[in-house]
């Protein structure tokens, strides 16, 4: 099986850290998300004049469209602390309480992949979000007591790309659920634009636009795309990003009109060809693709699904028909059904 390149994949890599500088700092550097922004606008005011935290909000959707830096954001806008730290790594209840027990007041805490947290370190969490309480085990056995320790206002911001994992106590403790999508052609245009300027590159409007065409609905990889990009426009042109430069480099990184990657296709074709079209459950695709069903479910299907590519049923997965066009196969004739309009 070919590895499929890093570089197309919308997860964090190492070499997005240069990359920090593009990161917007501020909501009005922030484009696209329109909604979420300007909702955010008012509780971050709101928070401001009345002088108190902001209400727990959970940031969902897909990887790469801007969680991490919404949280940021916030923190920066309400003139507060910002603490990191993320499900998998609070093992014990007692990790989450020392985060907790420090934090000063109106801080914003954010717990990155909130859908990974331990059972044990969640239940910390309800008093914590609700009365900014902890109720600790002090000693073992019949010497064990509870200790309730009052803590500072804090504002918890949780992210997922996986909504549906978490628990429902704990989704109900948010009181800003919201939800991040893909971003416009236009948005991701400006989003080029912007490191490109800050890049320190020309650019014309066409090349900007190929780059936003073909990533993905995705800053992260708009971001990774354009430094490819910038590489090929330095090293076998003369420094501009233009569409022809654009257009060669991304077709040779195997990223193709609709800004599908080799992972991506291999899904497709692998429906189409293997099972008809389907439908087929994601588990076998996932064995098929060696792909764990995490990848697939959050990283491969929710694009594919927005373009309309693929179609998600009660019995699996189905190839759509612009699916079967994408890759330029014809779909089969649907099955007669008889009877169906006799009388
Ligand atoms: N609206 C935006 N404008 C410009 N750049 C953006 C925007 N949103 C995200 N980015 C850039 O995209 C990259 C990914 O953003 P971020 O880390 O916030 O994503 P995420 O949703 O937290 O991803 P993950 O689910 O993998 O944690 C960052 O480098 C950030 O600078
Ligand atoms: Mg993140």
């Amino acid at each position: 099986m070919d590895n499929p390149d890093p570089t197309l994949r919308p997860e964090p890599l190492p070499e997005d850290e240069p990359g920090r500088a593009l990161r917007p700092q501020a909501l009005r550097e922030f484009v696209g998300q329109a909604e979420a922004r300007a909702n955010l606008a008012v509780f971050i005011e709101s928070a401001r004049r009345r002088g108190e935290a902001m209400d727990h909000t959970l940031f969902h959707g897909p990887p790469g469209l801007g969680k991490t830096t919404l949280a940021q954001i916030m923190a920066r806008e309400l003139g507060v602390s910002f603490k990191m730290t993320s499900g998998p790594v609070l093992a014990r209840a007692g990790d989450l309480a020392a985060i907790l027990t420090n934090l000063e007041a109106r801080d914003v805490l954010f717990i990155d992949e909130i859908h990974r947290m331990n059972p044990a370190v969640e239940e910390v969490l309800y008093p914590a979000m609700e009365d900014y309480e902890l109720d600790l085990m002090i000693g073992e056995g019949p010497a064990a007591r509870t200790v309730r320790i009052e803590l500072q206002p804090f504002t918890l911001v949780g992210a997922t790309t996986r909504l549906g994992l978490l628990t429902t106590p704990l989704r109900d403790r948010f009181g800003i659920p919201t939800r991040l999508h893909f971003y416009t052609i236009p948005e991701l245009d400006l989003i080029v634009q912007r490191g490109a300027r800050l890049m320190g590159m020309g650019a014309d409007p066409e090349g900007t636009l190929e780059i936003a065409r073909r990533a993905r609905g995705t800053p992260r990889i708009a971001g990774r795309l354009l430094r490819r990009v910038a590489d090929f426009a330095l090293v076998e042109g003369d420094g501009r990003l233009t569409r022809a430069i654009a257009d060669s480099a991304l077709t040779r990184l195997g990223v193709d009109d609709l800004g599908l990657d080799g992972a991506d296709r291999r899904y497709l074709t692998l429906i189409a060809e293997n099972y008809g079209g389907g439908p087929v459950g994601v588990e076998t695709l996932s064995a098929a693709l060696s792909e764990s069903r995490d990848a697939i479910e959050e990283v491969i299907e929710p694009y594919l699904l927005q373009q309309g590519l693929i179609a998600r049923t009660p019995r699996g997965r189905m190839l759509a028909s612009k699916g079967w066009r994408h890759l330029g196969l014809d779909a089969p004739a649907p099955p007669a059904q008889p009877g169906l309009f006799e009388s």
